[in-house]
């Protein structure tokens, strides 16, 4: 017996689709109702029939959905809640998919008392966007965190936890602080660092008069894949995750100095010490099957 069988996806991007189309290859029963501010993401998800309907409001996309999912950038979060909050049906599950937790946890808290809410985070995503970009296999091996606020009835965590095991995820149980300060680390900051760098880079084009990017190669571009990812996303993840993306930066900053102050001081030992240990970890990712060495990985699928 399915956990669902009518789901409503509230943002019709990347993650949005990426749902939609795995629901219908591995849940193909459950009904499918879709919504984006967008009347350009509207008519793109009728054409590639992404959804079974199509409503131009969020209210009307959950009037009798038994799972909402907000698919909506986290700063759009407590906008989106309120306005279905009318139109909600009692014993609808309402979920997201946000990169960060605590903060949508509160604005979903205070636009929906009494719903019962499992804030998620399916960790698994590409730089691009939009209802193109997904595909039905995103979520393949990949983990979903979900952060049941205190007090979250235990059914609804199970048939969520079905849900995302339904379309090939691997669910974990976390509080929502600590998967903020997790991902801080882990997703922010090596995106806040991506965009730096990027930004850095042609700084020195400015500088030099010169081209400076144009020779870039696997090091620089593989790095930076992530700074081609959504602006509005990532100032919302920021703004909303800034309390354990600054204790992170700084702890970053502390390491970064001490290896300033290696090169600075020729203690080569020290560098070759870490890049030891540092190597030995990111190996250790590629063996235990975490990396995403697929060859398709991070292109859009139709
Ligand atoms: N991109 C990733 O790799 C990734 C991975 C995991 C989680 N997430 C999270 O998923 C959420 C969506 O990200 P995405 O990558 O799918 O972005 P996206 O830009 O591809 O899609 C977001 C969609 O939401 C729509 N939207 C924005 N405000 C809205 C509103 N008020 N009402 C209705 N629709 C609205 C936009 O028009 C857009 O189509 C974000 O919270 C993000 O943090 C992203
Ligand atoms: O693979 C990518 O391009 C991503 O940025 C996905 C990624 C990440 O790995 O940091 C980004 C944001 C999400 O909340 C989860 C995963």
């Amino acid at each position: 017996m399915l956990p669902f069988a009518r789901v409503s996806i509230i943002g019709l991007g990347l993650i949005g689709s990426s749902i939609a189309r795995a629901v219908r290859q591995h849940m193909p029963t459950v009904r499918l109702t879709g919504h984006d501010a967008d009347p350009g993401v509207r008519a793109r998800a009728v054409a590639i029939d992404l959804v079974d309907d199509v409503a131009d409001t969020p209210g009307a996309a959950v009037t009798d959905a038994d799972l909402v999912i907000l698919c909506v950038p986290v700063g759009a979060m407590a906008a989106v809640a309120a306005a279905v909050a009318a139109d909600l049906p009692a014993d609808a599950i309402v979920s997201d998919v946000g990169s960060s937790k605590a903060g949508v946890e509160a604005a979903l808290q205070a636009a929906l008392p009494g719903a019962t809410i499992i804030p998620a985070h399916p960790v698994a995503g590409t730089e691009n966007s939009g209802p193109d970009a997904g595909f039905a296999t995103l979520f393949h091996g990949r983990w979903c965190i979900l952060t049941p606020p205190e007090g979250a009835g235990e059914a609804a965590i199970v048939r969520l936890t079905a849900f995302w095991e339904g379309l090939g995820a691997k669910v974990e149980i976390m509080d929502a602080r600590h998967h903020d300060l997790v991902l801080a680390i882990t997703s922010h900051l090596p995106h806040l660092i991506a965009y730096t760098i990027v930004g850095t880079a042609s700084d020195l084009e400015e500088v030099t008069q010169s081209e400076v990017i144009k020779y870039s190669a696997g090091g620089f571009r593989d790095f930076t894949r992530i700074a081609a990812s959504d602006p509005t996303m990532w100032r919302d993840v920021f703004l909303a995750n800034k309390d354990a993306v600054l204790e992170m930066l700084q702890r970053f900053s502390e390491d970064l100095t001490a290896l300033q102050r290696a090169i600075r001081w020729g203690d080569g030992d020290a560098l070759f010490d870490l890049f030891t240990r540092t190597r030995a970890i990111r190996r250790s990712i590629i063996e235990q099957g975490q990396d995403d060495a697929r060859p398709d990985f991070g292109r859009s699928h139709e």
